[in-house]
């Protein structure tokens, strides 16, 4: 029996996954998710450093002439000590001399024989950077099942961390049935349209971090669709298109049957892609989306993606959203709609068109709602959700994005 979208998402957020890790250096781990939490092992800075090439003083001197008595420089292990109107010349990043309560930035003083005068006012424990300030001991840097990224590289690399334990990428197997169907790489007859959804979804796992693997297209029977999943039971997440409706040659679900499938999901109440098909053949999941390329491709975004998400080890789950506003009207029929548009910021705009066979729609949509089956109307301005679907950010129209 078919499923509501909430309990269809309740069941992907609890499927029970075991998960394979791996070690890998940091440099490698882009895009990775890491399997424990991860603490910091050194404060930073680790000393009291100067934020400024200047002079380090005491504070209750700042009115007098100073006498240099040693230079710093980063990297320096040296215990020089303030005394009563001396002065140090330091450099950026070099650790403060012992009794330093200020830094004078070198532009803000007068030298001459070998003294300094200050000729700007001083404020306590200027341009200091203190132990810690920057990440105390054992502070909880990186959260168990983050995604890994640039700026997780940086606190990685900061703290000497040069390998890391991560989840194995999830193998996605993708195949494709139907005799109408031809590779892209195939001739083609009129009678023929190219298999578009395999290299969709072959692609789109790649860009959520998996690992795939093209298994090929089969062709409109039981024993061709049964060989295609049995030589797909490595991956750990089957996606298929087609078949899954009531038509004469559609035979997945009969294939299915016959290698003892465990249905979780047997249809969901949404619109496009209410045939959706989610199980498991021993340890290797299998989604099978319908064929009509738009809604296999929405129902991907909307279930598959967070099913691939599990996969990955990932904490982020959930989908989460922007608030936008509809640029214009928009009628809904009583049931769970996914409408793919374009946020620009500010306004969402439906695409225009959107039926469920069509492939031009996703190109020209960065985003989508997800509309209610009891909301029949949203106006023009309406608040709405906005789920990131091609998500960079940047666009064609030349925007000021300074906030003033
Ligand atoms: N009598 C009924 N007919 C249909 C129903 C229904 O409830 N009763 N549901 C409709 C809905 S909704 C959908 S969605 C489709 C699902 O069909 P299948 O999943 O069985 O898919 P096919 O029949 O194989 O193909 C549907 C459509 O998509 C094209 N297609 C299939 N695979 C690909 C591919 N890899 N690349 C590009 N295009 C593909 C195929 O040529 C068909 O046009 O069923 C409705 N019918
Ligand atoms: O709901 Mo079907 O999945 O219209 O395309």
């Amino acid at each position: 029996m078919a499923l509501n979208v909430k309990e269809a998402l309740s069941i992907i957020e609890n499927l029970q996954i075991n998960l394979n890790y791996e070690i890998i250096p940091i440099e490698k781990s882009i895009n990775r998710v890491c399997t424990d939490d991860i603490f910091a092992q050194y404060a930073l800075p680790k000393f009291d450093n100067s934020a400024m090439d200047g002079y380090a003083i005491r504070y209750e001197d700042k009115n007098n002439e100073l006498e240099i008595i040693d230079t710093i420089f980063a990297g320096d292990n040296k215990d020089t000590e303030l005394k009563p109107n001396t002065c140090v010349k330091i450099m950026t990043g070099a650790r403060v001399p012992k009794n330093t309560t200020a830094i004078i930035p070198k532009e803000e003083t007068k030298e001459k024989n070998n003294k300094i005068e200050i000729t700007k006012n001083v404020k306590e424990f200027q341009h200091i950077r203190y132990v810690g300030e920057d990440i105390d001991l054992h502070e909880h840097l990186i959260k168990k099942g983050s995604r890994l990224n640039f700026a997780k590289i940086t606190l990685l690399s900061s703290q000497g961390i040069s390998h890391i334990k991560v989840y194995k990428k999830p193998k996605i197997a993708v195949f494709a049935s139907g005799e109408e169907l031809k590779l892209h790489y195939e001739k083609i007859e009129d009678y023929q349209i190219y298999n578009s959804n395999t290299p969709t979804f072959l692609a789109r796992a790649i860009e959520l971090g998996c690992e795939v693997t093209f298994m090929g297209q089969a062709k409109d029977s039981v024993e061709s669709i049964k060989e295609l999943i049995e030589n797909s039971l490595e991956a750990d997440l089957i996606i298929t298109s087609g078949g899954v409706s009531v038509g004469d040659a559609d035979f997945t679900k009969e294939a299915f049957n016959t290698l003892d499938f465990k249905t979780i999901i047997d249809g969901i109440y949404i619109k496009p892609g209410k045939p959706t098909i989610f199980g498991k053949i021993k340890d290797t999941y299998i989604l099978n989306l319908p064929g009509n390329p738009l809604a296999s491709a929405l129902i991907f975004e909307v279930f598959g993606k967070l099913i691939v998400q599990k996969l990955r080890g990932s904490r982020n789950i959930f989908h989460n959203y922007i608030i936008g506003k509809m640029s214009e009207p928009l009628k809904n029929k009583k049931r769970t709609t996914v409408i793919p548009g374009d946020f620009d910021g500010e306004y969402f705009t439906p695409s225009k068109k959107r039926a469920p066979g069509m492939v031009n729609v996703l190109s020209n949509a960065n985003s989508m709602i997800v509309v209610d089956e009891n909301n029949d109307e949203l106006l023009e301005n309406d608040e709405v959700k906005i789920l990131p679907i091609n998500w960079k950010f940047f666009t064609d129209i030349k925007k000021d994005f300074i906030t003033k």
